[in-house]
């Protein structure tokens, strides 16, 4: 029988002017952008934790501190990239990755299928593979002010 993990990932950061708006890897103009230690890529970071949680492998603070100054600005796809390297050497590959992204603006339509191929070719999935959804939280809550952006995401893995 095919073993198969399923793992879960949440984040939230807070959105500020002078940051760059980056989801799934792909730059989006904003008036505002996220803030945080590395690029603050919420996504990207909930699907990292959602890999890792599948193994019981910890989460990305355990791996990039956020206070070490390695990390600083760092590329959250790149993490990505290391995360997926760690998931392989344990033997499981990704069947697929879904996610949501909760952000009351911009229109993240236009960008979904530019963040499903970027983060495909990260972690060498068909875009297929990669579910990203938006949603308002209709005004309500710190999302729906328009305080910060929040996603998750649910990944399946497979045993090699
Ligand atoms: N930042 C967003 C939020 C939503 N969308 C798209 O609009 C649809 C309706 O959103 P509701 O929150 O009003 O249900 C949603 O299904 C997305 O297709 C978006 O592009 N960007
Ligand atoms: C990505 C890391 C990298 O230091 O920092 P942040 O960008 O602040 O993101 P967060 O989700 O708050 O914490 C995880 C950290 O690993």
């Amino acid at each position: 029988m095919t073993n198969i993990r399923i793992g879960n990932g949440y984040d939230i950061h807070r959105l500020v002017s002078d940051r760059p708006l980056i989801l799934g890897g792909v730059s989006i103009e904003h008036e505002l952008g996220l803030l945080g230690h590395s690029d603050a890529d919420v996504l990207t970071h909930a699907i990292m934790d959602a890999m890792l949680g599948a193994l019981s492998l910890g989460d990305i603070g355990h791996y990039f501190p956020p206070t070490d100054p390695k990390w600083a600005g760092a590329d959250s796809v790149a993490m990505l990239t290391q995360v997926d390297r760690l998931i392989q050497d344990n033997g499981w590959t990704i069947g697929n990755v879904d996610s949501v992204i909760v952000a009351e603006r911009p229109k993240l339509k236009p960008h979904i299928k530019a963040m499903r191929d970027r983060l495909a070719t990260a972690l060498n999935l068909q875009p297929n593979q990669v579910g990203i959804k938006a949603t308002t939280n209709e005004t309500l809550d710190a999302t729906g002010r328009e305080e910060g952006i929040a996603a998750y995401a649910v990944v399946l893995l497979v045993q090699q």
